[in-house]
């Protein structure tokens, strides 16, 4: 399972969280968020990591030329819209990105807001499910509510976001079945800088989970 660990700016704080286990890290490009990073901060903190760690960039109602020379500036391998994208916006980034990891994020208020997902699906590789707020974009701490996901089948893979932490991972999975997870405020000690010993605790409790299922419990 893919766990992506959100609002890195600390570059050896990412190398470290990468180390922990995180698959991908993710960069707030978004000027009014407390963990926003320069194109030039995320350099630094995505140079020292092993090419296998997805380095993702988090856009909200950016312009296409600004994600594109974002992305060159900074070495990133994927980009997430979390604003107000369309579909059609989706697959611009798509095709002038085309070596990029595109990822839409909803920001989902009710299950009639989640059947949107489908339109994204064929402009998009991944799907990110992000709790609403009517104040804040993202790493809000606030969670979806879960049961309402659980029919959810998006035809391409999904992330599941939104108040998720060390303390109630085990139970959001034992309710869904994402293909990957993303975790911010949970895993923090205050905006942009991360507790590693949250980070840590987080994949001991992902190794709990899979030992379980190996071993049939
Ligand atoms: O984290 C931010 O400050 C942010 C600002 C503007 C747009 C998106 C933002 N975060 C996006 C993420 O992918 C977060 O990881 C996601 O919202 C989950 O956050 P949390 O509920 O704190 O785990």
């Amino acid at each position: 399972m893919r766990v992506k660990i959100c609002g890195i700016t600390q570059p050896q704080q990412s190398v470290a969280i990468a180390s922990l286990g995180a698959t991908a890290l993710g960069f707030i490009c978004v000027p009014s968020s407390p963990r926003y990073v320069t194109a030039g901060q995320i350099r630094d903190a995505v140079t020292p990591l092993p090419e296998n760690i997805d380095k993702i960039g988090v856009f909200a109602n950016s312009s296409i030329a600004e994600i594109y020379q974002t992305v060159i500036d900074s070495g990133l391998t994927g980009v997430q819209l979390h604003g107000d994208e369309t579909p059609e916006f989706c697959d611009q980034v798509r095709q002038s990105l085309p070596q990029v990891e595109v990822l839409k994020a909803l920001r989902v208020r009710s299950l009639e807001h989640l059947e949107q997902a489908v339109i994204y699906t064929k402009y998009i590789n991944t799907l990110l499910l992000d709790a609403y707020h009517p104040q804040q974009l993202g790493g809000t701490g606030q969670t979806l509510d879960w049961q309402m996901l659980q029919k959810f089948r998006p035809s391409c893979p999904w992330l599941l976001a939104g108040g998720l932490t060390p303390e109630n991972i085990l139970e959001a999975l034992s309710q869904l079945n994402p293909d990957g997870i993303d975790l911010s405020s949970g895993v923090e000690l205050k905006p942009g800088d991360k507790d590693l010993d949250k980070v840590a605790l987080l994949f001991e409790k992902l190794e709990s989970r899979e030992w379980k299922k190996g071993s049939g419990e």
